[in-house]
């Protein structure tokens, strides 16, 4: 059986040719910038270059000083060979840090284009904390690679080369007593930075679990806060970030080892060669000036040491990130994300198919349908017209809303088919069958953004101010809306927020101004007093003269009105027709209305989804 995002035949949620897309940090960094990098390479080269004959120049300065003769011009150059490479250093590691950010830009645009354009699922599962730290966090953690994997680690190493060439070269008895003095060292590095990856990634994973629980957490403050649960939550949130900390702890204890053993190295390898150089002074096998040379070397030895060491670092922080940027990657997209590479074969780039003439709006036919092992929809056949009010009811959680994710397709069915003005909607591509729907749902959910922006969601075209006010009078949110300090263009969301009766009341205005053939409300009455359901009756009235809507139902008043009803219980279709049919011929559907009719205080306008299942 399929996942919910994933089609019974392998689309729309699976990848095109099957692999995940992964993120290369390096070839990202390379690509389209050749020239600049091969700048960047030559500056570092010369850094590194200046870097190693530094030294030399010193020794040469010595040795012409003790003979009284150039030393003017050894000055000057050693002067140059300084300067040049603070220079060449630091043009280098900001060109390097400028394409690093813009990398990050694209990684950022990317991650949020693939978030978008995940299945609703998917989303889900992920979590809004989760995914907000790839483009936070882990982002950032990808950058130090770029800070330091393509150049400054590589010149590390050749610096560290380099100078132990010139050490060799000057001295290679010298050289072998520095190696061993340092070989330990080295060892007890190399194991700390295999460990420090596997300490990485559990850190980012911990950090992506905390976010999205404090998000998760926020989502829900006026429950915790009516409830009196913030220290409970906030204990919740504590563990996981004490969590956090423990690794974090972890990994900084394995950082903390590397520059101190790195130093006892040096100052072990010191000591030994200033015993080693004396003795080869004295047998005299060695000079002075060469003497000092060979100590300078082994100074300047510890600097690449430690770059290259807390850079491999660095990048095994970058490469646990990379990690879950391919986890994410690899994560099916629908194919109607803005900027998708990922289309359906077949499908995205197919036309969209013209309605059929007389072809019911939606037909569901044997639809299986599961979020987990537990079936929600089963065998569910059921028609919409093209025209008119079809009302589905039912009790809580018989599956009502599911149907209508369905027909968005948020998610898919795992057996059976579901046709949309004659075409089965896996035929459809994804953006045309959305295109033809309008769709409030159960939360009334607006973002937060003007009140323009809310009301024409998804329309290509300016719309008039007088078109949106007119949708906004029809369900009676005119006045309201122009009283707001910036009318149609306040914010909502921040300090000018809407109650439930108005979110659902702009939600249903969008609804209105969309020429959507087909509009799926999802108990759009719920929050409404009785004016405003009058109101919204007659709107779905004059909207269903000659489009389809589909609404899920919750008072009595819009199901008697109805053209079509469809009856949902646990998961299946048990009766359709008009109101006064099902009334006879479903008992169920009758004593459903008898009991709602009964169960409320106002009888004009009762309640029809009643106590939970
Ligand atoms: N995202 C989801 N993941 C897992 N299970 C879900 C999810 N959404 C709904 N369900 C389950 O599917 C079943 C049907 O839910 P659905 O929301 O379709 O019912 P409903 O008839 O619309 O209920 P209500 O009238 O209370 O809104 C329920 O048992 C619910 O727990």
């Amino acid at each position: 059986m399929s996942t919910p995002d994933t089609h019974p035949h392998g689309t729309p949620f699976t990848h095109p040719d099957g692999t995940p897309k992964q993120l290369f940090i390096l070839r990202e960094i390379f690509h389209g910038r050749r020239l600049q990098m091969a700048f960047v390479l030559a500056l570092a080269l010369v850094a590194t270059g200046a870097t190693l004959i530094l030294p030399w120049t010193v020794g040469k300065l010595l040795a012409a000083i003790q003979q009284n003769d150039g030393f003017g011009t050894w000055t000057w150059l050693m002067v140059a060979v300084g300067l040049g490479s603070a220079a060449a250093n630091a043009l280098a590691t900001y060109l390097l840090s400028r394409m690093g950010h813009q990398l990050v830009r694209r990684l950022r645009v990317r991650t949020m284009r693939h978030a978008l354009g995940l299945g609703l699922h998917t989303a889900r599962r992920e979590g809004a904390g989760n995914l907000a730290t790839r483009v936070t966090a882990d982002a950032a953690a990808v950058k130090g690679v770029v800070d330091i994997g393509p150049i400054q680690l590589p010149m590390s190493l050749v610096t560290l080369v380099g100078t132990l060439a010139i050490m060799g070269v000057l001295d290679w008895v010298l050289l072998l007593i520095t190696l061993g003095a340092f070989l330990v060292a080295l060892c007890v590095v190399g194991v700390v930075v295999v460990a420090l990856r596997r300490k990485y990634t559990a850190i980012q994973h911990e950090v992506g679990a905390l976010a999205q629980q404090f998000v998760a957490t926020l989502e829900a403050l006026t429950v915790i806060k009516a409830h009196r649960a913030e220290r409970i939550v906030a204990a919740e949130l504590d563990t996981r970030a004490d969590r956090v900390a423990r690794f974090s702890i972890g990994a900084s204890a394995m950082e903390a080892l590397m520059v101190p053993v790195i130093n006892l190295g040096q100052q072990i390898a010191l000591v030994a060669v200033i015993l080693g150089g004396g003795a080869r002074i004295t047998s005299g096998a060695l000079d002075l000036g060469t003497f000092v040379s060979f100590l300078l070397y082994l100074f300047q030895l510890t600097a690449p040491l430690v770059m290259a060491m807390s850079g491999m670092s660095t990048i095994q922080a970058g490469l646990a990130a990379r990690k879950r940027f391919d986890e994410l990657f690899a994560l099916p997209s629908e194919p109607t994300a803005p900027g998708s590479e990922q289309t359906s074969p077949g499908e995205a780039d197919a036309p969209a198919p013209s309605p059929i003439a007389g072809a019911p709006a939606v037909r569901f036919e044997k639809v299986h349908f599961a979020y987990g092992d537990e079936p929600v929809l089963r065998q569910v056949d059921l028609t919409v017209p093209a025209t008119g009010l079809t009302a589905m009811v039912g009790l809580s959680g018989s599956g009502k809303s599911t149907v209508l994710g369905l027909v968005e397709r948020f998610m898919d069915p795992q057996e059976g088919h579901i046709e949309l003005f004659g075409h089965r909607t896996d035929r459809w591509p994804l953006p045309e069958l959305r295109g033809r729907l309008a769709y409030v749902d159960q939360e009334s959910t607006l973002l937060r953004d003007t009140v323009r922006t809310n009301l024409t969601l998804g329309q290509e075209e300016p719309v008039a101010d007088d078109i949106l006010l007119g949708a906004l009078r029809d369900v009676g949110l005119e006045e309201e809306i122009t009283r707001l300090p910036d009318g149609l263009d306040t914010v909502l969301g921040g300090a000018h927020n809407l109650s439930g009766g108005q979110r659902q009341r702009l939600a249903l205005a969008r609804a209105r101004l969309s020429d959507a053939p087909l509009i799926l409300l999802d108990e759009p009455s719920s929050q409404l007093d009785s004016l405003n359901e009058l109101r919204l009756r007659d709107l779905v009235d004059e909207i269903s003269q000659d489009r389809a809507v589909l609404v899920v139902a919750h008072r009595i008043s819009t199901v008697r009105h109805a053209d079509h009803v469809i009856l949902m219980d646990g998961g299946q279709v048990t009766a359709q027709g008009r109101h006064d049919e099902l009334m006879h011929t479903s008992p169920m559907y009758a004593e459903l209305v008898r009991g709602q009719q009964l169960g409320t205080s106002d009888t004009t306008t009762p309640a029809l989804a009643g106590g939970d299942r």
